[in-house]
This record gives C-alpha cells, structure tokens and sequence, in this order.
C-alpha cells in the first residue's frame, strides 16, 4: 500500500514557497490502477517524480508497505519502476539488446538460461517478443512506449509509475497500451499509476486522481467521476474544474473522501473474491508454487537468443492463457548486480553503439587518417639540418655571412620543429574534444533513468573511461607513429621519441577527460560542444607557442592549458641543438619534462573528479 499523507512540494518563486502540489493525501493498495488526470500543468508529472523521490517533498509523508520513505529506507531501484515520457532505450539498439541491456544492468541472474528466460518473458509479456529483433529506431510510437514498460519490468517492480505513456498515440495504440498497464496491475500486486491527458478508457483503471493546481479534486471509482463533478460526461470535468477555486474543490474532496473509499475497497474486495486481481496475501500464498515455477523455468537448458519470433508466439494482450503463461514474479526483490557487472556491461553496449553509428565511425577514421597526414606535410622542413659554425673562419665577411646563415638555418629548423610539435598537440587536443564532447551530455536523460534504476555512477564514469582510453590511445599512437615516418623526432637522450609519445598521450588525455567533465556537468549537449571547442580554440594562441603572452596574462592562464605543457615537454626531450633553435624563436620559456608529466596528470585528474562530480549530480530537467 502506498500512502500520501498532506504531501507537498513547493518551490521558491521571488523568495516565496509556492506549493505546486499542495497537501495531498491518497491511498493507493496494491494491485491498484491509478490514472492522474487533469489540466495540462495541473502538477500530474510533479506529483509523480514525488512519490518517485526525484522531487523531495517539502512536507507530508509517503508510507510504503507502512514503510515512511523520508525516515527509514527509500525505494528500492528494483521496487519502483518509472516510465518518463522521454524514450529510455538506445536508437542503435534492438528492442532484444535493450532489454538485455537493462536486465543486465539491473538484475543479478546466475546464468544466460535465467538472463534468456527473463527476457523472454518480459517481450512476451509486453507483446513484442515478434519485434525483438527489430532496431529501436524504426519502432512506431506505441511500440517504443511497449519498450520503455518492457525495459522498466526487468526488476519485476512492485509499483510502477508512467508518465503520459499515451500521449501522441492513435485511439488504438492507445486503448493496447492501457491495456497492457491495466494486466501488469492484476499480477503480484503491482501498483500501476499512470499520468495521462486523455480521458478515453478511464473504466480500466480502479481510481481517478483529479488534480487542478496541484490539489486533489477528486479520486475514487472512474464510473463515479461524472456524478462527483455533476456533468454528463468525462470531457465535461475539466470545464466543469476551472468553474471553481481548487482550494474549493480540495475542501469540497475531504468531505467526500471517505465515502468514495469505501466504494472503492468494496470493488477491491469482490475483484479479490472474484480472482480477478491478485494481492500480496495471495502472492504470499503463490510464493512457494511460484518461486518454484520460476526456479524450474530458469533451470531450462539454455535457449539459443535472438531466435526469430512468430506471430503465434506472442499472448494476446488480452488472452486470459498468455496470462497463465507468464510465470509470476516472485515478491522478494531481485538482487542489483555488482559493479564490474555493470562497468562491463555499459562498456560492451558502448562499443556496440559506437559500431553501429556509422556517421560518428567515419568522422573518428576520418580524424584518424588526416590528422596525422596534415602534420606529414610540413615534415620536409623539420627534417633540414641545422648550421654549425665551421672551424676556420678566414675573414670578418665569412664570418659574417656564415653567422647569418647559421642564424637563418637555427630559425627555419626552429620554427619548423617547434610547429609541428605543436600542430600534433592542438590536433589530437581536437581529438580529444570530439570524443567526449557529448559523451554524456548527448545522452543525459538516458543515464538519468539509468541512476534512477541502480546503475552506479563509479561503473558508468568508469566505462566511459575504458572507451575514450582505447580511443586516445588509438589516435595518439597513431599520430606518433605515423609523423615519425616523415619527420624523425630529435631525441635528446635514448628514450627522447618515447617521451613525445607520452606527451601526446597525455595531451589528448588531457583534453578528452576535461571535456567529459564538462559534458557531465552541462545540462545539454550544444552547450557541452560549444565550451569544448572554445576550450580547444583557445589552446594555442595561450600556449605561447605563437606569440609569446604578457607575463601577467601568462602566470594566470598558463596552469591551464594543456597544450603549452605537452608542447613544453616535448621540446625538453629533444637534442639540445633543436631546444636552442627553438628557443631562438619563441620568447616562451619551457618546463622540464617532469613538471609537465605533473602538470597534465593533474588536468587529467581534475576532468575525472569534474566528471564523477558531475554524474552524481540530479539533472533529470
Ligand atoms: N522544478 C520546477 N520549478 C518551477 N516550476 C516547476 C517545476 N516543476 C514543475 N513546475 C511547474 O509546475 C507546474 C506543473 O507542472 P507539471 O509538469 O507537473 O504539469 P502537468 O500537469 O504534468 O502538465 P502537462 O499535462 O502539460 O504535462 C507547471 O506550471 C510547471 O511549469
């Protein structure tokens, strides 16, 4: 049974509470089927989110199975499950894969047979099993919304809350889906509360919650709707709210509250006695015959997934055998995998996705390719020797002529070497910026739910780790190699070409890592891409690599900018004759390699912090 005692969530406006759901108090038992309808902005997802917790009341209690949520221990991810009105699976994905993914995710199961069994009963049960197959992006509306409800039934969840999963659909997607919520209310008593606009099929559900301004105007039996509100019919309630103040119609509710509870549990009664819904004392009963049932059937040997579904395989939503044919959940909660189950999960949909998204390949091997080959092209200049002075000097015009000639060969080679250090770090800096720009922020709302559900931030920012490492460590490498072949780097001691690779590395790292923290902790994608690139734009003419910066400017900008210190570092482990000709052409002074490894493990260190801060952090908004 799930209680709302006076609950409130109020927000500030002009320093002022305003309570945009106001004192609301409901009872909702289990195996219970509530609609929340009302004006649009009357407060409905609000009131959701609430008894989600993903908005903290301001005041009131939410009692769960006589558990106070605010008190003692909050849902259990694996409790509540919770459809948004934002689509929660991956375009690039199967509705099979997306399942998979979500059981895997969110459920500890002992073996593939018991992982197949689940997931074949949860398409079964929402009537995609003939889709599953079928990727995500080519589903219609209706079957995205079948999707969403299969991905939130992975944990078996004992209440579940949809927001306007209706909305957008024809009348007959519609009538299915509401179908479908309407059966998942029968079983292992599961409270369904869904938030809809339309008041068409309103005889499924057992109760109506009424909201106008976040006050409770009516809830009780849909068929006693139109006498409360003294109108003919549904479409007449809403006109009929706005005739009167809500504080009027929350008034004029209390009175008649009790009565239309007990008209209520009068109903619940003969649905029990009826055997037409299932509460937890029968499921208690069950338990041991389900718990059983279900143990044999994931003891089945392993079926072979992705098999190719027939029509005839689906149970009608509507056919009482399909029911039978679904194995009840058992009423303990399912246990949350462990963290390296998670992080290995969420790295393999990565790389599945990334696979899969062929525009994002081509872009990466398209970087791959040209950025090194553009570096290639000014090689031929680095590679000139530099002038020495020769020994016998015979004659100031000699002397003269070759010192200008060594001067002039000090500041092509110089310059020459200098630049293409340079243009390797601000290219892979780039590198770096498109591959994490939108890593998260592009799919925010989807890790959002994910959190939601259980999935631990540690094991999300760790996959997200893996996969940007192989690619810095794929595009630097390369860069190195690649440039190696035309232009030989000057070592300054045996390990001088190694030292570079590492800088390399460490920039693009640097880089990659700085702009995942940004996009954690932006709230969109545009805004994420557009502070990266200005990041990336502002790293070489603050580098000093171009022009020198005024000391004051330098001292304050220079602890941030990746690209001087892997610059810095890199012409530190280079033959001494190569630093002395590019000293001879920047005003910039250099660090030694060790303050620079220091520097960039520390901007690698602080983009990870930055994106562990920002992952933990709500935005569902
Ligand atoms: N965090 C918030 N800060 C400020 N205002 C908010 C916040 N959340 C909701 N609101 C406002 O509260 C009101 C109720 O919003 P809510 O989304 O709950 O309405 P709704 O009934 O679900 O509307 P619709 O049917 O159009 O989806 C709206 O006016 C909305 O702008």
């Amino acid at each position: 049974m799930l209680e709302l005692k006076d609950v409130c969530f109020s927000i500030q406006k002009d320093g002022e509470p305003i309570n945009l759901i106001d004192n609301v108090s409901i009872d909702i038992p289990r195996g219970h089927f509530m609609a929340i309808v009302g004006p649009s902005g009357c407060g409905k997802t609000t009131l959701l989110k609430t008894i989600a917790g993903l908005n903290e009341e301001s005041a009131g209690d939410l009692i769960w199975n006589g558990r106070n949520l605010a008190e003692e221990k909050d849902f259990d991810p694996a409790e509540i499950g919770y459809v948004p009105q934002f689509s929660i699976a991956y375009d690039q994905l199967t509705v099979d894969e997306s399942i998979e993914s979500a059981t895997r995710l969110r459920v500890k199961t002992r073996n593939v047979a018991e992982l197949d069994n689940r997931i074949d009963r949860i398409l079964e049960e929402t009537g995609l099993a003939t889709l599953a197959d079928r990727p995500v992006k080519v589903l219609s509306g209706g079957q995205k919304r079948r999707l969403g409800l299969a991905m939130e039934l992975v944990t078996g969840p004992h209440l579940l809350l949809c927001d306007e999963v209706t909305s957008g659909l024809d009348p007959r997607s519609e009538r299915d889906i509401v179908r479908l919520l309407h059966q998942l209310s029968r079983k292992d008593g599961r409270s369904v509360i869904s938030v809809t606009h339309s008041l068409a099929h309103l005889e499924l559900y057992d109760s109506i919650l009424v909201l106008h301004e976040g006050r409770v105007a009516y809830h009780g039996p849909p068929e006693g709707l139109t006498h409360y509100f003294s109108v003919d019919d549904m479409e007449e309630v809403y006109p009929q709210l706005a005739k009167q103040r809500s504080d009027k119609w929350q008034s004029s509710w209390l009175k008649h509250r009790e009565a239309y509870y007990g008209k209520l549990e009068a109903k619940r009664q003969k649905q029990i006695e009826e055997g037409t819904l299932s509460v937890p004392d029968d499921v208690l009963k069950q338990k041991m015959s389900t718990s059983q049932a279900l143990s044999e059937k994931l003891d089945e040997e392993p079926k072979p997934r992705r098999k190719k579904r027939s029509k005839s395989d689906t149970a009608p939503l509507d056919d009482p055998a399909g029911d039978d044919a679904i194995v009840r959940e058992a009423t303990e909660l399912v246990p949350m995998p462990g963290v390296f189950s998670q992080f290995s999960t969420l790295l393999s949909r990565r790389w599945k996705i990334f696979f899969r998204d062929r525009g994002q390949v081509f872009l990466q091997l398209s970087i791959l390719v040209c950025f090194p080959i553009l570096v290639a092209l000014f090689s031929d200049r680095g590679n000139e020797n530099i002038k020495r002075f020769s020994d016998r000097q015979e004659g100031l015009l000699q002397q003269i002529t070759e010192e200008s000639m060594v001067k002039a060969s000090y500041l092509s080679v110089g310059s020459a070497v200098s630049g293409i250090v340079m243009f390797q770090v601000v290219l892979l800096s780039l590198m770096g910026s498109n591959n994490s720009a939108r890593e998260v922020a592009g799919e925010r709302l989807i890790f959002e739910k994910e959190k939601f559900g259980g999935i631990r931030p540690s094991a999300y920012l760790a996959s997200k780790v893996a996969f940007l490492g192989s690619l810095i460590l794929i595009q630097s490498l390369w860069m190195a190699i690649f440039v190696q072949q035309f232009w030989k780097f000057p070592d300054g001691t045996d390990t001088g070409f190694l030292d570079h690779t590492v800088f390399l590395v460490m920039v693009n790292a640097a880089m990659t890592f700085v702009c995942l923290g940004i996009s954690s902790l932006m709230k969109t994608a545009e805004q994420s891409s557009l502070l990266s690139i200005y990041l990336v734009g502002f790293q070489l003419p603050l580098s000093g690599a171009v022009l020198a910066l005024p000391e004051s400017i330098e001292s304050i900008t220079r602890p941030f900018i990746s690209a001087y210190w892997a610059w810095s570092g890199s012409i530190d482990s280079m033959n001494p004759s190569y630093r002395n000709a590019i000293d001879a052409v920047t005003e910039t002074s250099f660090q030694s390699a060790d303050a620079c490894h220091y520097l960039l493990a520390i901007h690698i260190a602080l983009g990870l912090i930055a994106s562990y801060i920002g992952l933990k952090r709500h935005q569902w908004d």
